[in-house]
């Protein structure tokens, strides 16, 4: 195995999911804080994307707070979606530099399991080829699997995101969790299709994901916007970054 530096590996991206900000505004059904704020801090403290979820129920991220965020940034838009038609519309109004479909039950308190796309390759194909047609990226947020990752390709998706959340919360199955992770991310790039993960990635899991090597992002939110409480979300973000980038310093290829 070659020592390889972390030069020559593609830079791992830190997408900034800003949704909890909005549960926080919601809160009390005012204004503040606002997404679009904190969109721009996290993008100043080094954030390479924005990533939010319009959620069917507007829970937390509203449809205004999706066409200020695009209009606000400069970094790319990840648009957080369900497979459905109100949500192409509206991620063809945006125009988010990439679309990541992901399941939704109005039930869930948050993302329980990765997208089913291995028996639904028709719907989701002709359903988001027009997202194809207007440019807009293609993400599939899924479960760690082959299978899933060959579905996924055959309906002509661009990215997948791994679902970490199995291995963030599960301290019995993690190393498990890792494998499947690990194993996922080669056999996608293998196929094509670019890697990316996320799901409840924290300082203290966020390591061993960021070192594998064909890792190209990771969205993280929920962790962060939390420990922005305490930190303040550029130094919140400034501590992630640092540990993505330690994480890949000396990898072996
Ligand atoms: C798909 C995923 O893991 C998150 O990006 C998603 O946004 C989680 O949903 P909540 O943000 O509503 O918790
Ligand atoms: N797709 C994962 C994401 O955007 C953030 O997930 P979390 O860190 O809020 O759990």
């Amino acid at each position: 195995m070659t020592q390889t530096s972390s030069s020559a590996l593609s830079r791992l991206r830190l997408g900034v999911n800003i949704d909890h900000v909005a549960t926080i505004r919601n809160a009390r059904g005012g204004v503040h804080p606002n997404p679009v704020d904190a969109a721009l801090l996290a993008e100043q403290a080094g954030a390479d994307g924005i990533t939010a979820h319009l959620r069917e129920d507007r829970r937390h991220i509203h449809d205004d707070d999706i066409h200020a965020i695009k209009a606000a940034i400069t970094v790319p838009l990840n648009f957080e979606m369900a497979a459905n038609s109100e949500m192409i519309d509206m991620a063809l109004a945006v125009r988010p530099n990439a679309a990541c479909i992901v399941p939704e039950r109005r039930e869930e308190v948050t993302t329980e399991g990765g997208l089913a796309v291995v028996g639904n390759e028709d719907r989701l194909g002709t359903l988001l080829q027009p997202l194809k047609d207007a440019g807009i990226r293609i993400s599939l947020f899924i479960e760690a699997s082959e299978a899933e990752i060959d579905a996924a390709r055959s309906v002509g998706a661009d990215i997948i995101e791994l679902h970490t959340g199995r291995y963030c919360h599960d301290d019995t199955n993690r190393n498990f969790e890792y494998t499947r992770i690990r194993s996922a991310a080669t056999y996608a790039v293998k196929q094509g299709i670019e890697c990316h993960a996320g799901h409840g990635l924290t300082f203290d899991t966020v390591g061993a994901i960021a070192a594998i090597p064909e890792m190209e992002e990771l969205n993280i939110g929920h962790f962060l916007i939390g420990e922005s409480i305490f930190l303040g979300l550029p130094e919140a973000i400034r501590r992630m970054r640092n540990l993505m980038d330690d994480a890949r310093t000396g990898l072996s290829v």
